[in-house]
């Protein structure tokens, strides 16, 4: 496993650190055995190869066989374009790895990971910037500027504000843009790196073309901003984008996604529609945890009722 060297020029990237409803009859996507099957089975293969073709146009993110020694092992799974999903998983399952793999910002020991079809070795960090952004794990920068001067280095010329409407709806950073970034609070940290992450591609998510990778960004967040958040990932997928990420928040990913990945060791155990893959015997095995599962209309109610036993 490498990992890649950044430099100043790739200022955009941390440092430190359903939409497109698929369409309907897709063949491809976190499911894509399954349907990849039933999809060979149709009489004329000429259509059917249309059909693989035009669906491969829309994944954006892939792994194939993807190995990362002692950390991450992955078959095969990809995102489609418009997709929201969700990682979840314990402690050291991998998503962060994972998130990084996506990224391009660590390589595979072994395997294929591609973006936009194109493997991710022939993209340089600098182009990638460009394309998908990346909120990581205690992603802070130290520097000593206000809010406002710290997203201006990531806000474009195109850009008429610096904070779009949408952004500051959600995120509701304005109240504090003349702090400094040391002087902020947690929870006030974190949505001033959401939305760093977000400005960085802005023009790109405002076409429904930007991809999006956030790695546990509900943490430090209060609840009302944790809601607003999960809101605003599924109006940019909504637009096109696609968003992968990770959470701890089993119950709000699960009614928040178009597809949930679950995570154990360094594998893959489950992905798909949230209601195949949140079920108790695949909860209770990743998370050693019993859970107690009610679905209402089409909300999924997830409690745990008897964590870890201290006795
Ligand atoms: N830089 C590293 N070098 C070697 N091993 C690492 C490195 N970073 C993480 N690991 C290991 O890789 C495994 C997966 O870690 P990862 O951070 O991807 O898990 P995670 O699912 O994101 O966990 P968490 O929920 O705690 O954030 C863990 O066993 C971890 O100890």
């Amino acid at each position: 496993m490498t990992t890649k060297n950044f430099t100043a020029q790739q200022r955009p990237v941390s440092s430190t650190n359903p939409q497109i409803n698929a369409i309907e009859g897709d063949i491809i996507g976190t499911n894509s055995k399954q349907k990849v099957s039933s999809k060979d089975e149709v009489a004329d293969d000429k259509s059917a190869a249309d059909g693989q073709n035009q669906a491969e146009d829309h994944i954006v993110l892939s792994v194939q066989h993807v190995k990362v020694a002692s950390r991450l092992w992955v078959e095969g799974i990809s995102a489609k374009k418009g997709e929201c999903i969700h990682i979840i998983g314990p402690n050291g399952a991998g998503k962060s790895t994972l998130l990084l793999i996506l990224a391009g910002l660590i390589e595979a020991d072994e395997g294929n990971v591609t973006l936009l079809g194109k493997p991710m070795d022939n993209w340089s960090l600098a182009t990638l910037a460009s394309v998908r952004t990346l909120l990581a794990q205690q992603s802070e920068s130290g520097f000593h500027l206000s809010v406002k001067e710290y997203l201006s280095f990531y806000s474009s010329a195109q850009q008429s504000v610096l904070i779009p409407a949408v952004l500051e709806k959600a995120l509701e950073v304005s109240d504090f843009s003349n702090k400094i970034l040391t002087q902020l609070s947690g929870g006030e940290r974190q949505r001033v790196e959401i939305c760093r992450a977000l400005l960085q591609i802005w023009p790109q998510l405002e076409h429904g073309e930007g991809i999006v990778l956030l790695d546990e960004p509900l943490q430090g967040l209060d609840i009302r901003h944790q809601y607003a958040l999960a809101s605003l990932v599924k109006f940019l997928c909504k637009k096109g984008n696609t968003i992968l990420m990770t959470s701890h928040d089993i119950a709000l990913s699960a009614n928040y996604c178009d597809s949930l990945w679950l995570m154990q060791s360094g594998r893959m155990v489950a992905s798909g529609r949230p209601l195949e893959v949140a079920t108790q015997t695949n909860l209770e095995k990743v998370f050693e945890c019993h859970f107690a599962i009610s679905k209402r209309d089409n909300f999924l109610e997830i409690q745990v009722c008897a964590p870890i036993s201290l006795e």
